[in-house]
């Protein structure tokens, strides 16, 4: 019998029970009902996912999957190619905006190499993972195979159970690759049934005809790619190697029992696809933040999702989800913390 694959295996429910004690509890803490706002909704999202009625996210594990894209010869970025690698050595060195984020969280942060068309510099501290010098071009053919598909989806799982053994309380992916805003536009576009102008925007900063032509080259790969919607289908033409890693390992840590804190826009593409194959994923998901890239406010609104922060990031790397996790902290802080209007002596609202 052939193994099943990882993002196959069943997703738990979050515990009905742990919802309900952290419903009640904050009715019961000393401040109007509700005054809290989003804070609330999202301690009691932790409690339930985290089966306790203690949430927390002291322990965090972020994992950035770097990847090539051949759709780059298209000249769709505003940076060279040669930058994913240059970036690989630079998350490891610790000079990364990521890196900077996850010292400060004290979060074990782990980077991992799919395959770039440059070698990084060093691969001293990298996961390497790597299926190819970069995808093919996905203006012109699939952008990789269906076995390429399942090493980056097994990648990303294997990602989830290195979490899952640091006892993560919180996981946060996060990408580096130059051209997988096309990458994921695509992928959107296809997903959604939405045309290219709807998803496509700047990424790391084309002016306006630089966009338009990525438009064009988009067109392209949808032309080609005709309108299956069947994820795995969509992931293999349009899709970068990191983007399938990152759906693999949002499977997989919820599969863990691990809330995944969802980043910008290629993160979200990738968290899209993955409900579309498993739609139980989506109660594991919380999202950071609205990326600066237009095309992520149709994504947010496609997952009925509501983000934490609006910061106008548009970095990747899993910077903007790093930054709302003191949010998420204060929120689990005030949960455990504060007193009880019975504990208190505090009079309740009549
Ligand atoms: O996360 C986002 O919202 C985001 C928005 C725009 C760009 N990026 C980052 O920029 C890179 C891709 O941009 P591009 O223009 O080369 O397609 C990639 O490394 C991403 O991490 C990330
Ligand atoms: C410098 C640089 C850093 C990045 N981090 C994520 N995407 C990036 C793109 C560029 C160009």
């Amino acid at each position: 019998m052939p193994q099943p694959s990882p993002w196959q295996t069943a997703i738990p429910s979050p515990s009905q029970t742990h919802r309900e004690t952290a419903l009640s509890r904050q009715g019961q803490l000393t401040k109007p009902a509700g005054s809290l706002g989003r804070l609330e909704a999202l301690a009691v999202d932790l409690a339930a996912l985290q089966n306790t009625d203690t949430p927390g996210a002291d322990r965090i594990s972020i994992a950035v999957f770097a990847a090539d894209h051949g759709v780059c010869v298209e000249e769709v970025s505003a940076f060279p190619q040669a930058v994913t690698g240059q970036m690989i050595a630079n998350f490891v060195a610790g000079g990364a905006a990521i890196s900077v984020m996850a010292r400060h969280l004290q979060a074990r942060l782990e980077v991992i190499n799919l395959g770039t068309a440059t070698p990084p510099p060093t691969s001293d501290g990298v996961v390497d993972e790597a299926i190819a010098a970069g995808t093919a071009n996905l203006a012109r053919q699939a952008a990789m195979s269906t076995a390429q598909l399942e090493q980056a989806l097994a990648a990303g799982d294997r990602a989830a159970q290195r979490a899952a053994d640091q006892q993560a309380q919180l996981f946060i992916g996060g990408e580096m690759g130059i051209g997988n805003t096309t990458s994921a536009s695509a992928v959107a576009c296809a997903l959604l049934a939405e045309p290219a102008l709807a998803l496509a925007g700047p990424g790391t900063g084309l002016d306006a005809e630089g966009v338009s032509h990525k438009v064009t080259v988009i067109e392209r790969a949808l032309a080609r790619h005709g309108d299956n919607r069947e994820p795995l289908v969509v992931l293999a033409s349009l899709g970068g190697f990191e983007i399938a890693a990152l759906a693999g390992a949002l499977i997989g840590s919820a599969a863990r029992g691990i809330p995944v804190l969802v980043d910008g826009f290629i993160v979200t593409v990738a968290a899209l696809a993955a409900v579309r194959l498993r739609p139980d994923l989506r109660d594991w998901l919380l999202f950071a933040h609205h990326s600066r890239e237009p095309g992520h406010t149709r994504l947010l609104e496609a997952l009925n999702a509501e983000p934490v922060l609006n910061l106008s990031m548009r970095l990747g790397e899993g910077s903007g989800a790093a930054v709302a996790v003191p949010v998420i902290r204060s929120a689990c802080a005030l949960h455990n913390g504060m007193a009880t209007f019975a504990d208190a002596g505090v009079n309740n609202a009549e």
